[in-house]
């Protein structure tokens, strides 16, 4: 993963002249931006821990898994949001966690956590860092120091029940190895965040990921059967049954706590046989309101696609001009709708059949198969755009939500007023990629000229957004979790009662308040 960018550098994009030209006439955007530092000439504050914490620290992990170089320190100086990848471009000092600590066991993290207790040291758990919420800002919370507790070296698949279609994931694994090592066993897990091929396993428990095919495989916290929690006063292994009446469930207080109460070790997830097949086929729908209600027929049928979203008119529209870039969609108009169904034939074909009649019946034209096929192909490749588009001096960035269909048309046009208000003549473009019977997400791609500070007016623009979603009755986040930058709205989500029930169980579980100071909680 690049310090300054997403991904790898190998698969970097050129903007196409369709992208140019868009940007151009949407936005008056048509020179580059003053290209950032390189790594070499960022600029860290110096590291703050003495040689005595150091030397503790590698008492604990070992020397080779302690380092307070800046060639490590940068990489974790924050994830991956767009006010992340401008904080990097900026030549002024950055901050960063004062030394990287790699644990390779539950023993070794227990002993990091009880010697930063000792020593008043804030630690910041690291899986993936693709954090866009300021989940990984190297925070001290007002102790001396913050280390990066990077659980990488959790990366086993640590044991596989095929008889109930369970398996125990390290931490560490990133969505690629924990698919690589399931499928070599004939299993999948079907967690597809646009983030995948960089995200772990602990880091999707801890943030409540929602993956793009949730239509079928749930959340991933719906995936989760039980964790292994390392906190600063004891191990906690959570689900021992598929369902049980023992009281409230646990894992719920660990499953999106963003390491603020403890460290999760190992994730047991269920798991099911790789599909047999796959169907694809793509809708066209004359608006998005049309093609919204034609979303919620579908889930409130049940018919079962594995992959259902919809995009507005800007979006099917962006999405054209992006075909050479990420494998868009061919010609469409409207709102591009994509389904994709998986499992064994005879599932495929039954839910194909009944998802196709709801969508007909409800003003959808089949575009049949290549559309849902070049989405596929493409979905991960995305986030590359958004550092092309950083260099052509254009800010792109995502926020996203989630309502009752009930209120979902006036939260759109709620979100889309805030941002625009704050960013005039930005295009917002909006799909809904999540879906329940009751409600869906909203997911916004705002794309603005950089101008002059783009980082306090995208982050004006975000907080507008964030008290519109509140007052239109939206979560203030569906799958992005809560960080630094949502931190603000918990009290108006959970009440003034709920962040002191958090803030109870913070205080029991981290006396000394090491964990993951200034997210979540407020
Ligand atoms: C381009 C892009 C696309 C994205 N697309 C999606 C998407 O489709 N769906 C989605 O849900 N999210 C998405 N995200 C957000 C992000 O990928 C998710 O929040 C993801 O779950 C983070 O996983 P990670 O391993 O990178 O965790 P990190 O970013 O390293 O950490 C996230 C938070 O969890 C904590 N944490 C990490 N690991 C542990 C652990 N083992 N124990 C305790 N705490 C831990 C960290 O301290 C931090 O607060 C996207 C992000 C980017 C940059």
């Amino acid at each position: 993963m690049k310090w300054d960018a997403w991904g790898d550098p190998a698969l970097a994009k050129e903007l196409s002249a369709d992208i140019k030209g868009l940007l151009a006439a949407a936005l008056g955007v048509t020179g580059d931006a003053e290209p950032g530092p390189t790594a070499d000439e960022v600029v860290l504050r110096p590291s703050r821990l003495t040689d005595a914490d150091l030397k503790a620290l590698a008492d604990a992990v070992g020397e080779a898994h302690v380092s307070a170089a800046d060639a490590d320190r940068l990489p974790r100086a924050g994830g991956k949001s767009t006010p992340d990848l401008l904080r990097r471009r900026s030549r002024e000092a950055q901050d960063a966690p004062d030394a990287v600590v790699l644990p390779g066991s539950e023993d070794e993290i227990a002993a990091v956590l009880a010697l930063c207790a000792e020593r008043r040291i804030a630690v910041v758990p690291f899986g993936g860092g693709t954090s866009v919420v300021g989940g990984l800002d190297p925070e001290r919370g007002g102790l001396t120091a913050v280390i990066s507790l990077d659980l990488r070296r959790l990366d086993q698949l640590l044991d596989l029940d095929e008889t109930s279609g369970e398996a125990l994931l390290g931490a560490g694994l990133t969505g690629p190895a924990a698919e690589a090592l399931l499928a070599d066993r004939g299993y999948e897990l079907g967690h597809y965040p646009q983030s995948f091929r960089f995200a772990t396993i602990g880091g999707f428990a801890a943030t409540r990921s929602s993956g793009q095919d949730s239509a079928g495989h749930g959340r991933f916290d719906e995936m989760v059967r039980g964790l292994r929690v390392v906190t600063p006063v004891g191990v906690l292994d959570l689900g021992r049954a598929p369902a049980s009446a023992a009281g409230p469930d646990l894992r719920e207080l660990f499953l999106g706590s963003e390491g603020t109460l403890g460290v999760i070790t190992a994730v047991r997830v269920r798991v099911h046989p790789l599909p047999a097949v796959k169907a694809y086929e793509a809708w066209s729908f004359p608006d998005f309101a049309t093609g919204t209600a034609a979303l919620r027929a579908v889930e409130q049928q049940g018919t079962g696609p594995t992959v259902i979203r919809l995009s507005d008119e800007a979006e099917t529209m962006v999405n054209l001009a992006m075909t050479e870039q990420i494998g868009g969609s061919p010609a469409v108009s409207g709102c591009l709708a994509v389904t994709v169904f998986e499992g064994t034939d005879a599932l495929v074909a039954a839910r194909h059949q009944l998802t196709r009649e709801v969508l007909l019946a409800a003003g959808g034209t089949s575009l049949g198969e290549a559309p849902a096929r070049a989405w596929e192909h493409g979905r991960f490749s995305a986030p590359y755009l958004r550092d092309s588009l950083l260099g052509a001096g254009a800010l792109c960035e995502t926020l996203e939500t989630a309502a009752n269909w009930s209120r979902l048309p006036h939260l759109r046009v709620a979100v889309t007023e805030a941002l625009t208000t704050a960013l005039p003549g930005a295009l917002v473009l909006c799909h809904i990629s999540h879906v329940y019977p009751t409600g869906a997400s909203l997911y916004f791609t705002v794309v603005a000229a950089l101008g002059e500070d783009p980082l306090t007016r995208w982050t004006a623009a975000k907080h507008a957004a964030g008290d519109a979603i509140v007052a239109a009755g939206g979560t203030i986040t569906h799958h992005h979790a809560v960080g630094a930058d949502h931190r603000p709205w918990m009290t108006d989500e959970i009440g003034e009662l709920g962040v002191r029930i958090l803030r109870a169980v913070k205080a029991e579980l981290d006396p000394a308040g090491i964990l993951n100071p200034g997210k979540l909680i407020p």
